[in-house]
């Protein structure tokens, strides 16, 4: 394919050591050069590839040195593009590496936008789309956890498994195919119906293995949504501020003191935590508290983790037990706070009510019972499967909905063959299901997605 030449700033914005321009396309290495002096009279189009440069970049307007660089030549088609890539190693400074940024357009580059380089990797067929998108994923990851997946799906796990089943799809049309072209051999049609739902169920199952490890997926991908519940003044803020381990939320001795949902992310021991903070759930007239209750509520709905807080010196009350009944059914750590206050909580009753949920009796205060918190979040989530590592995960919502869709498609056509419906109809479904899996690696998807995916991206990757 044909483009043009693009250049961006590839590393952060700020002060470093080191920051780097990078090009890609067919005139990189002529920009660079029209650019560059080396030692003696080293030019950079007669270096061999993968070879770095050390010289000054002058600027052709006033003939003056520009800035003490270091120069990559990338020859295509073996660099991340596949086109000719230079990276120009400059002084990290934000005057220095704009001075280098113009210079290069001036010279003819054009401005790179933001996922383009990582999107001419895939138009030249270096990586499919679900590798690309993985790129995003790792850039992003905050846990170790999340970016071994990252890891995983770029270098191709998920892509290969997707094309391993298409291309058991693709045999069952073959096969479909023959009884469509010799409907009058009985033999021929037992046979197909035989193998061909032996190889769907195959199919099927291999679908819904993958769609098993999408919740965790997403997990380790976007975090747990973690809701903290309970009366005002039992300690929720505390307890955000506690295991984020900075006063992110205001506390006081006032009921009612948070009114809004405050988000931040944590990570507790390699679980990767969404943690909402609500406002405290009890009847009140007092309208923008009345207005916070009522966001409790409806991100409560939205939770994957609940953490439910109790006050230990004080009874339980009929609100309480209300927000017992509000989270029944979802995934909910009861935590009984104040500890290092007297005791008027009957802890009978809390754990009548809490039956199979984890119970923790902590003291913000005194920092006691965190610990234990920590382990029953994390024993919660990851029971030992997540570190096996030789599984594929899929934690894109976009895949996972491919997915699902593949396997209902797939199960019509089962279900088709079980009940006799004619094969050509059978076909249609079958095809669908090889297209639809297609899309996940971007055979056959539209431009536009192409270009939404990508305008994900950081400027310069
Ligand atoms: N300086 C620099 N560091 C970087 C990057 C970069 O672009 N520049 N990367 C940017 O993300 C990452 C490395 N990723 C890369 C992935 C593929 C190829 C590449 O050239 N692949 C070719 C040739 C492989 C080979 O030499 O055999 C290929 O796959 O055909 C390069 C970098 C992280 N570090
Ligand atoms: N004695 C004692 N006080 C605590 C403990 N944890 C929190 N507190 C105090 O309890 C009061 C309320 O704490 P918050 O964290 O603001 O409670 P909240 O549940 O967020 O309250 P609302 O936002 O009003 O719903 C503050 O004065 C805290 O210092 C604890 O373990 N022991
Ligand atoms: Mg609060």
């Amino acid at each position: 394919m044909e483009f043009d030449t693009i250049a961006a700033i590839s590393t952060p914005m700020g002060e470093g050591a080191i920051a780097i321009v990078r090009l890609s396309g067919d005139q990189a290495v002529e920009i660079a050069d029209s650019l560059f002096k080396g030692v003696g009279s080293k030019r950079l189009s007669e270096a061999a590839t993968h070879t770095i440069h050390y010289g000054h970049l002058i600027d052709p307007k006033t003939g003056q040195v520009a800035e003490e660089v270091m120069v990559s030549v990338m020859k295509g088609p073996k660099t991340f593009t596949k086109e000719d890539v230079i990276e120009i190693n400059c002084h990290g400074g934000l005057v220095s590496v704009n001075r280098v940024l113009q210079l290069v357009l001036n010279q003819g580059a054009r401005l790179a936008e933001p996922g383009e380089f990582t999107k001419r990797a895939f138009l030249n067929g270096r990586i499919d789309l679900s590798q690309a998108e993985a790129v995003i994923d790792l850039i992003r990851a905050k846990t170790d956890r999340a970016m071994n997946m990252a890891l995983g799906q770029m270098e191709g796990r998920l892509s290969r498994l997707i094309q391993k089943l298409r291309q058991e799809i693709l045999e069952i049309l073959a096969h479909v195919e023959v009884n469509i072209d010799y409907p009058e051999y009985e033999d021929v049609e037992e046979m197909t119906h035989q193998m061909l739902l032996e190889k769907a169920k195959y199919v099927k199952g291999e679908l819904e293995k993958l769609l098993q490890t999408s919740q965790q997926g997403k997990i380790l991908r976007e975090g747990i949504s973690t809701v903290i519940v309970g009366r005002p003044n039992v300690g929720k803020s505390s307890l955000l501020n506690s295991l984020v381990h900075e006063n992110k939320a205001i506390v006081t001795d006032i009921p009612g003191t948070t009114r809004d949902v405050i988000e931040e992310y944590v990570n507790v021991r390699g679980v990767p935590l969404r943690l909402l903070d609500t406002a405290g759930i009890r009847e009140t007239e007092d309208i923008v508290e009345r207005i916070g209750v009522e966001r409790s509520r409806k991100v409560l709905k939205e939770a994957d983790l609940i953490l439910l807080v109790l006050n230990y010196s004080e009874e339980l009350s009929e609100e309480d037990r209300n927000i017992f009944k509000a989270v029944e059914g979802m995934d909910v750590i009861v935590i009984v706070n104040k500890t290092d206050l007297p005791q008027n909580i009957n802890l009978e009753e809390v754990r009548e009510l809490a039956n199979d949920y984890s119970l923790v009796t902590i003291s913000l205060l005194e920092d006691k019972g965190v610990d234990q918190l920590e382990e029953a979040i994390s024993s919660l989530f990851f029971s030992g499967a997540i570190e096996s590592g030789d599984l594929t995960y899929v934690s894109n919502s976009r895949h996972i909905a491919l997915l699902s869709q593949a396997a209902h498609a797939i199960d019509e056509a089962i279900s088709g063959v079980e009940i006799g419906t004619p094969i050509d109809i059978v076909q249609i479904d079958l095809t669908r299901s090889w297209e639809l899996l297609g899309e996940i690696i971007g055979e056959s998807v539209h431009e536009s997605l192409i270009d939404q995916l990508f305008s994900q991206f950081c400027l310069g990757k």
